[in-house]
């Protein structure tokens, strides 16, 4: 705008001012106009002439104005009280002039409080875990007598005759309640087919130790027992070839005197003797396959290669689906074996337009895409093409459909049958994560959950009193203990003591030493976080038990006694000398037969203290393990879950001790903390004063491994 517009503006703005103060004076005027007692003016007394300023404000005003879509006032925060906002406008009194002038003010914008962690955890919770049966860790139930009833357990005469005998007399928390679940009393719910009706899966999370293998050994016997025919009816997955050995032994347990054939597939043959083992007929195609075996345990790899390449080898007669160390092993993607192995066990979704040709082509052992692409084949049944039909029971019900059938007459071929598969998931940390749930594609799974007195709100029946935590949902039934189990709040063993030691990266070794000789640490198994660290340790161990037995030569050659500096070293060496600890390194990096030959050498406590890397932080039953060491602490909570569970285990005690560098103190507290096992973990002091008598055979022991690593 130029000067002489705004100058025109001005003078328009100075004649409106001026008109408005006239008619003003006149309706005083009229009023009769007071004069204060005091003189002074009241406040439409204005002067006379507006000043300059009045006039600059005024073409200021016009100017801007101009600019304006709408007018808008302006209002302070004071010039309408705050309680007149709340009061809705139908019924709020006749405003006076000046507050209707005034917009209401809103309150300044504030962040909402957030939302507790533990109203997250709940948000979306799956309606499957909302209904969990909550068992408290200490529930137990005897085995009942041989010749009297199963006591609601589902236990057949000859399964209690068999668990007595293997010096079982009762049942353990997680079995209380899933052996009922899995062998119910109607004999129609324990059939190997259920085509109309099948089984609901099922999830179990229970703690390290509790005898979660047992839980599906027994059921499986049990229901697999009345088979006639030998087909693949169990699959085991686990996650490492140690633990199908040792899943395989409880079965071979279990099952003497019942007949049933046990086989695994872990790599550890050749495929072709593997094959052999497996599979009864690899030349003739069979569409219902082919098995050697009722009950096959293995590691997911090695089952995708059958699957992929043995002829006749197929999962369509599965009654059930174990997958052990489900967290871990949902955790694996190789070579999408999930999907794969969930495909096996369902008809492909072929129309009933078949040819005889079909049937005699080899099986295929992986169903292209079975479940998504549907065949297009048409139905020529020619007297040339003519075969010899499979025999129906040779096809699971659900895959009848495979047959050559009429189609236009409805009949029990033609209805719809489901997979009587039952997938059974086990883990002490059992994930939520509810993608990897989903990708099990659960048929309305039922959860147990094996959860100690919660110190989140009301709890199992083994601390109804506690208090309830507020975000806590009142349907929910187990209260708190829910809301621990959806936070991944994982029970520990109730017999498992667990400590800390923080000290400095240089002090580490001479503190694992220090456990050993004064705190006793053998029959132990000792976590590191590499097979390489696992190597360093074990030949510095060996240095260290050579320095000492130096030394210990040493005194006896110069009959010292009272040597300055080495009195205190002298005594330690003396207190472990009658004890030779035998110390093995176990690591992936050791040829399978030397690792079973190890672990069985543990066993039989030949060995002492077994150092290893987390290969088998996992499932591992010894049951002499008296002490877990964590010498390199664990990153995430679900491996400390796991360490520390190799010991404790069955009701018996047990010590884990985690050495933290003082670096990762935060860490590792942090850790402890968010799972809310902070306050379950003491803190040991390790002084120098209790390490001075170790020093020096230490000393020596870092030289020598200098040594050895720089030669190498
Ligand atoms: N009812 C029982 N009575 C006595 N011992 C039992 C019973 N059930 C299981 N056990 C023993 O308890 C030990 C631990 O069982 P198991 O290996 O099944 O634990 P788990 O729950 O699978 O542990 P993890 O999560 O570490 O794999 C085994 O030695 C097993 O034989």
């Amino acid at each position: 705008m130029d000067g002489t517009a705004i100058a025109k503006d001005k003078t328009k703005a100075k004649q409106r001012y001026l008109k408005r103060k006239k008619e003003r004076r006149k309706i005083n005027k009229n009023k009769k106009p007071e004069k204060s007692r005091d003189g002074e003016d009241t406040e439409d007394d204005e002067d006379p002439e507006p000043d300059e300023e009045e006039e600059e404000a005024a073409a200021v005003e016009v100017a801007v104005e101009k600019n304006r879509p709408t007018k808008r006032r302006k209002v302070t925060e004071d010039s309408v009280p705050v309680e007149t906002l709340a009061v809705p406008h139908s019924k709020s009194p006749p405003p006076t002039p000046q507050a209707s002038e005034a917009l209401p003010i809103f309150p300044l914008p504030v962040l909402p409080n957030p939302p507790s962690k533990s109203a997250l955890a709940l948000q979306g919770l799956d309606k499957a875990l909302e209904d969990a049966s909550i068992i408290a860790p200490s529930t137990t139930l005897a085995i009942p007598p041989v010749d009297g009833t199963d006591a609601g357990t589902g236990l057949s005469q000859k399964m209690r005759k068999r668990l007595l005998e293997l010096g079982i007399t009762e049942l353990f928390a997680v079995q209380t309640s899933l052996l009922p679940f899995l062998l119910p009393p109607n004999p129609f719910n324990k059939a190997l087919y259920q085509p109309y009706n099948p089984p609901r899966d099922v999830c179990v999370s229970a703690p390290t130790g509790s005898g979660k293998t047992l839980a599906y050994v027994v059921p499986i016997v049990e229901i697999l027992s009345s088979r006639i025919v030998t087909r693949l009816r169990a699959l085991v997955i686990l996650p490492t070839r140690d633990l199908v050995m040792q899943v395989r032994e409880t079965f071979e347990a279990v099952n003497k005197g019942r007949g049933l054939k046990i086989g695994t597939a872990t790599g550890q043959h050749s495929f072709s003797h593997e094959q052999a083992q497996l599979i009864g007929d690899r030349d003739t195609s069979l569409r219902g396959g082919s098995s050697k075996v009722d009950i096959l345990i293995c590691t997911p790899g090695r089952l995708i290669d059958h699957l992929k390449e043995t002829p006749n080898f197929s999962l369509q007669h599965l009654r059930f689906l174990v997958v052990d160390e489900a967290d871990r092993l949902l955790a694996q993607s190789f070579q999408d074996w999930l999907i794969q192995v969930l495909a096996a066990t369902r008809p492909p979704k072929y129309t009933f337009s078949h040819t005889l040709d079909d049937l005699a082509r080899p099986l295929s052992p992986l169903p292209p895409s079975s479940s998504s692409t549907p065949t297009t084949s048409t139905s020529t049944l020619t007297s040339n093409t003519l075969h010899p039909t499979p025999t129906p029971d040779a096809l699971a019900p659900s895959f009848l459909q495979l047959l050559p059938s009429l189609p236009d007459v409805p009949s029990f071929l033609t209805e719809k049958k489901e997979p009587s598969c039952q997938k059974l998931l086990f883990s002490a940390t059992l994930t939520r994560d509810p993608g990897k749930i989903a990708a099990l594609e659960l048929r309305n799974p039922k959860y147990f959950v094996v959860q100690g007195p919660s110190s989140t709100g009301t709890s199992t029946s083994a601390n109804p009193n506690a208090a309830a935590d507020d975000d806590y949902p009142d349907h929910l039934e187990g209260g708190g203990a829910l809301l621990d189990v959806v936070m991944e709040k994982f029970t520990m063993p109730a017999t498992l003591k667990e400590h800390m030691v923080v000290c400095s990266a240089y002090q580490k070794p001479v503190v694992f030493f220090h456990l050993v000789h004064s705190h006793n640490v053998t029959n132990a198994l000792v976590f590191t976080k590499s097979a390489e660290s696992t190597d360093r340790l074990v030949r510095l161990f060996g240095f260290f038990q050579d320095a000492r037995k130096g030394l210990k030569g040493l005194k006896d050659m110069k009959g010292l006694k009272d040597m300055n500096g080495l009195k205190e070293s002298e005594e330690s060496a003396e207190s472990a000398e009658s004890t030779q600890i035998v110390v093995q390194a176990y690591s992936s990096d050791l040829p399978p037969a030397e690792r079973k030959s190890i672990l069985e050498k543990f066993k039989a406590r030949e060995i002492q203290i077994l150092v290893c890397s987390d290969l088998i932080s996992r499932g591992i039953d010894i049951s002499h393990v008296e002490h877990v060491v964590s010498y390199d602490s664990p990153v995430d909570m679900r491996k400390y879950v796991h360490r520390v569970g190799r010991t404790a285990r069955a009701g018996r005690e047990g010590d884990a001790w985690t050495l933290v560098e003082e670096q990762e103190a935060r860490h590792f507290k942090t850790m402890m903390r968010d799972a809310q096992h902070l306050s379950d973990v003491k803190r040991m002091r390790v002084g120098e004063q209790d390490l001075a008598g170790l020093i020096p055979c230490y000393e020596t022991a870092l030289a020598n491994l200098k040594e050895v690593y720089s030669r190498s």
